[in-house]
């Protein structure tokens, strides 16, 4: 039977950056994330006994099937079945411009998948089958402030919901720079940092006292406290890729122009910060009053397309 499910991305503002174990995908530290309303994808995936092997289409353009066929042996395993599937995903996302499209697809693959081979998981364990086919797509099955717990291992590393309903009028403006591929996967970043980087292990403790601070910012709705913590874990997470060997950055001149113009905006008074993940976008936290102020002192640099609003969007769900 042929089900359809829905995932929105989600933004890290305590960021996942180092893996414990590869391939069960095990991470270093902790991460606390905003699930957004305006990116997600919409993925169906129907198992046909016909079929020889595992069909995949993204935006309509049949793909390579192999990363959707590794991730859909854990389904299959788990469902006790062999057939192959069609799967066809739409994404309603900026591909791989560091707008963690790789979040939303694996929740909504994950959610379909398990659904269509007749699983009903609990949301602890659609997490885990999500994390398993991209770290930060375990916290993307949950809305609102979601916090992945990184566990020691498979059965207790996933995601809980810290605050679903965002009673809040937080906003993530993305200012979307380039939405080419990025230039070092966040797989190969992490990889690199966590081999190479002196200050790894600093960052994995800062990490664990930011989720703290970050959490009573959110509980006590200061909005200053939450974007400093944010803005600073997302630079100390930057610092790892200047401080490899070799070393990398995912910055363009233009991010840098977006981080100075969000700077002034502060300076004026106006509460807002940025983050920045594997690639060069950056995403301004604000507040909905101030919206349209921080719009007009962007529009200095970047034209009106390329800056999407979002709001805390829901955890991932069934369309069909
Ligand atoms: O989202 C965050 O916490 C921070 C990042 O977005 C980068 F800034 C990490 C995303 O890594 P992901 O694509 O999940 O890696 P995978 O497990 O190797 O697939």
């Amino acid at each position: 039977m042929k089900k359809t499910a829905r995932a929105h991305t989600n933004i890290a503002l305590v960021k996942y950056w180092g893996k414990k174990d590869k391939e069960l995908i095990i991470p270093m530290n902790s991460s606390l994330s905003l699930t957004l309303d305006h990116f997600y994808t919409d993925t169906s995936v129907e198992f046909k006994e016909e079929l020889t092997a595992d069909n995949f289409s993204l935006n309509g353009v049949s793909k390579d099937a192999q990363q959707i066929t590794n991730f859909l042996n854990l389904v299959r395993k788990l469902a006790g079945i062999t057939t192959y599937a069609q799967v066809d995903s739409t994404n309603h996302v900026p591909t791989k411009a560091g707008l963690a499209s790789s979040a939303s697809a694996y929740a909504a693959l994950a959610l379909a998948a398990s659904s269509a081979a007749g699983l009903t998981l609990s949301k602890k364990d659609l997490s885990r089958l999500a994390r398993r086919g991209s770290g930060s797509a375990c916290r993307s099955i949950y809305g609102g402030f979601v916090e992945w717990k990184m566990g020691t291992g498979d059965l207790d590393s996933y995601a809980v919901p810290f605050q679903e309903e965002v009673d809040w009028d937080i906003r993530m403006l993305a200012i979307v720079l380039n939405d080419a591929e990025k230039k070092i996967s966040s797989r190969r970043g992490m990889q690199t940092v966590v081999a190479t980087s002196p200050y790894y292990p600093a960052w994995v403790k800062t990490c664990h006292q930011d989720i703290g601070e970050l959490k009573e910012a959110i509980e006590a709705k200061d909005f200053e406290r939450l974007g400093t913590i944010a803005e600073e874990n997302a630079m100390k997470m930057h610092a790892l890729n200047l401080s490899a060997s070799p070393h990398f950055n995912y910055f363009q001149p233009e991010t840098l122009v977006a981080m100075q113009l969000v700077e002034e905006l502060r300076a004026a008074g106006i509460p807002c910060y940025y983050t920045l993940d594997a690639g060069p976008n950056v995403k301004v936290l604000c507040l909905e009053k101030d919206v349209a102020q921080i719009k007009a002192k962007l529009a200095e640099a970047f034209n009106q397309e390329q800056l999407l609003l979002a709001a805390p969007g829901p955890g991932a769900h069934l369309l069909a």
